[in-house]
């Protein structure tokens, strides 16, 4: 049995498991059960999502996917959920990503770094505790319906590399518990949703809660928080292009149960996301699981 390296840490409490595997020799092809053990609240070390830390030029060779060996970074954000599966974007685990790059001196972070990930490559900026990560342009899709139990809501389709869909609710205790997934269109998300719940709170600003494909409730999702910026600005009837001169630079705070996150949407359609991301905890462990 091999013993191997470990870190924990969050960003707005939406908590990851760190693999460094930098020539990817260590972790093989990442299986799914191994990933779903680590990330159990009980049987294992507890999380939403694990990230391998490779290079890019490692997961492509041991992969064989062109769309990996063709990204300009040298480190590679290899991300599952908590049952394992795989996303093709983490807004909240790149910058704890990024924050380990950062601390273990394998990045500079006096400048703009760019990180490979299954939705190309994102740049990340640090300032202080904040990590700033440029999501891309979001696509806004036509509307779509989420329900909990027996109330269902309208709810904008929102691709922020991943899938999402944001329903606007009276109150987030609307949403219950969300112990089980919400009920979506599988026509419209055939690979599955992350379904976040949003009420206002004033000018460019919003509280909302989300239940994450793959891992169920969690307490903050980047992508989600970006989608919910998106598409509170949809209904603001303000283009991304006007947002950035509407007010306060177009930054759109949104409170998750974990902290706060703002999302500023550029004129050219990017989505900034930033807030805290920090690392909690190291070690080495050997898996009996
Ligand atoms: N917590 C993440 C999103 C993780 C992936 C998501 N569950 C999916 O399956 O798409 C974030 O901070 O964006």
């Amino acid at each position: 049995m091999t013993s191997f390296a470990w870190l924990k840490g969050h960003g707005t409490e939406n908590d990851f498991v760190l693999l460094p595997d930098p020539e990817g020799d260590v972790h093989g092809t990442l299986d799914a059960a191994f990933v779903a053990g680590l990330c159990h609240r009980r049987r294992g070390l507890g999380a939403d999502g694990v990230m391998r830390v490779i290079r890019t030029a490692a997961l492509a060779a041991k992969s064989g996917d062109p769309a990996i060996a063709g990204q300009a970074a040298e480190w590679f954000m290899d991300y599952r959920n908590a049952d394992g599966s795989v996303s093709e974007m983490c807004g909240n685990g790149i910058r704890v990503f990024a924050r380990y790059l950062a601390e273990a001196d394998l990045v500079d972070p006096t400048g703009p770094v760019p990180i490979g990930t299954r939705d190309g490559v994102k740049v990340v900026t640090y300032d202080g505790d904040r990590i700033a990560v440029d999501m891309g342009a979001p696509t806004l899709l036509p509307e779509t319906k989420v329900s909990v139990g027996d109330r269902t809501w309208p709810a904008r389709h929102v691709d922020v590399g991943n899938p999402h869909a944001v329903a606007f609710v009276d109150d987030l205790a609307d949403a219950g518990t969300l112990l089980d997934e919400p009920g979506f269109d599988a026509s419209v998300y055939p690979e599955g949703v992350n379904v976040e719940f949003v009420v206002r709170r004033g000018p460019l600003h919003v509280g909302m809660r989300v239940h994450e494909r793959g891992s169920g409730e969690t307490r903050s999702c980047g992508t989600g928080a970006v989608a919910v910026a998106v598409a509170t600005a949809a209904l603001d009837d303000v283009r991304p292009a006007e947002a950035a001169n509407r007010c306060a630079g177009g930054t759109y705070r949104v409170d998750v149960p974990g902290g706060t996150l703002h999302i500023t949407i550029r004129p050219d359609g990017h989505a900034v996301l930033a807030g805290p991301a920090e690392i909690t905890a190291r070690g080495e462990m050997t898996w009996l699981g």
